[in-house]
């Protein structure tokens, strides 16, 4: 399997590409400057192309993807109707889906053959939008509202609509303020971080009678931590058995393992990372872990180690200027 790792760093509009090498190094390939702030990025369903979320003029930039160094070619862009803060696609990749934070909505891009084309729906309403996640079965679009504490559920029709269901949301506590999301792959529940209280819930996506409901709820933060909670990012690895999140005024990630029916998790312990991470990653043999350091300009990477999961730094790179996006792509 050949692995890259992209970062986006918006600070000095540059995207680098790494050659992840199967010993746990990176080595640099290409650096691209992007006519913009670089921010969220997701590579399409086929692996052809990376599309990113650029500002101040927002719009979303298809490179292509060279199948075999994994070097990128700038291809086509389309406008966004707000400051893209997390960009994602459909499991078809038909669909791009572009959260916006400050102007509070989803919005919905065709893709034709990859390339984003015209703006099929724009949801508005959702204060703090933070994340598009679409489910496994590819039919309800999770939509985290930060500032109104609650998950707006979506049904993604066949033209690209989305369509409120009812439920429509999902609630957290109050305060909670839910931002990203990752799916288990057995496709039975959900998990998501949230930001304000430093916190990851639990969410079983459907019961016998179509429920959805939260099953857990677990700090992040260890049991001293009295500074101001501000949380980021989630990720699970490919065999659902470890997952991780990041708090970026702690400059921490936690570990947690996964029981076998993805139901509970355990907290397994705490990894000191790169000052501010508010994007990582793990690579598609969920064997390493990438974190960004926002205010470090520096990219680290861990071995993912042992039956708890617990992260051994390998090594660490000088990427851009405020990194603060990873992905990874396997051909
Ligand atoms: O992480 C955060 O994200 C929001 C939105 O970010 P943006 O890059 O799309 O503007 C930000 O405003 C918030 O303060 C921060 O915690």
């Amino acid at each position: 399997m050949k692995q890259t790792v992209y970062t986006a760093s918006p600070e000095s509009q540059q995207i680098h590409v790494w050659r992840l090498n199967s010993e746990g190094t990176l080595t640099l390939v290409q650096v691209v400057d992007v006519p913009g702030q670089v921010q969220p990025m997701v590579v399409s369903p086929d692996k052809r192309y990376l599309y990113v979320g650029v500002r101040p003029e927002f719009r979303v930039i298809a490179y292509r993807i060279a199948p075999d160094d994994g070097a990128l070619t700038f291809t086509a862009e389309a406008p966004l109707p707000g400051s893209p803060t997390h960009i994602s696609t459909d499991h078809s990749g038909r669909f791009l889906f572009s959260a916006s934070y400050n102007a509070g909505s989803v919005s919905v891009t065709r893709l034709e053959d990859g390339i984003p084309t015209e703006i099929v729906d724009v949801v508005e309403g959702l204060e703090g939008c933070h994340s598009a996640n679409i489910s496994p079965d590819n039919r309800t679009l999770w939509v985290p509202a930060l500032k109104q504490d609650r998950i707006c559920l979506f049904t993604l029709a066949d033209d690209g609509n989305l369509t409120a269901q009812n439920p429509a949301e999902v609630t957290t506590v109050e305060g909670a303020g839910p931002r990203h999301m990752v799916f288990h792959p057995n496709a039975r529940f959900g998990y998501c971080v949230n930001e304000l209280n430093s916190s990851v819930d639990v969410w079983q996506l459907s019961d016998v009678h179509g429920k959805i409901e939260c099953v857990q709820t677990l700090d992040i933060m260890p049991p001293d931590f009295t500074d101001t909670r501000w949380a980021a990012d989630i990720h699970i690895t490919p065999d659902g058995r470890h997952l991780y999140t990041c708090d970026r005024t702690a400059s921490l990630l936690t570990v947690f393992s996964v029981s076998e029916d993805g139901s509970v998790l355990s907290l397994e312990g705490f990894q000191p990372t790169e000052t501010q991470p508010r994007g990582f990653n793990i690579d598609k043999s969920g064997k390493y872990l990438i974190a960004a350091g926002q205010k470090s300009h520096h990219i680290a990477l861990y071995e993912i180690t042992g039956e708890q999961g617990l992260l051994i730094e390998k090594a660490r790179y000088a990427v851009g200027q405020g990194p603060m996006w990873v992905v990874v792509n396997a051909f």
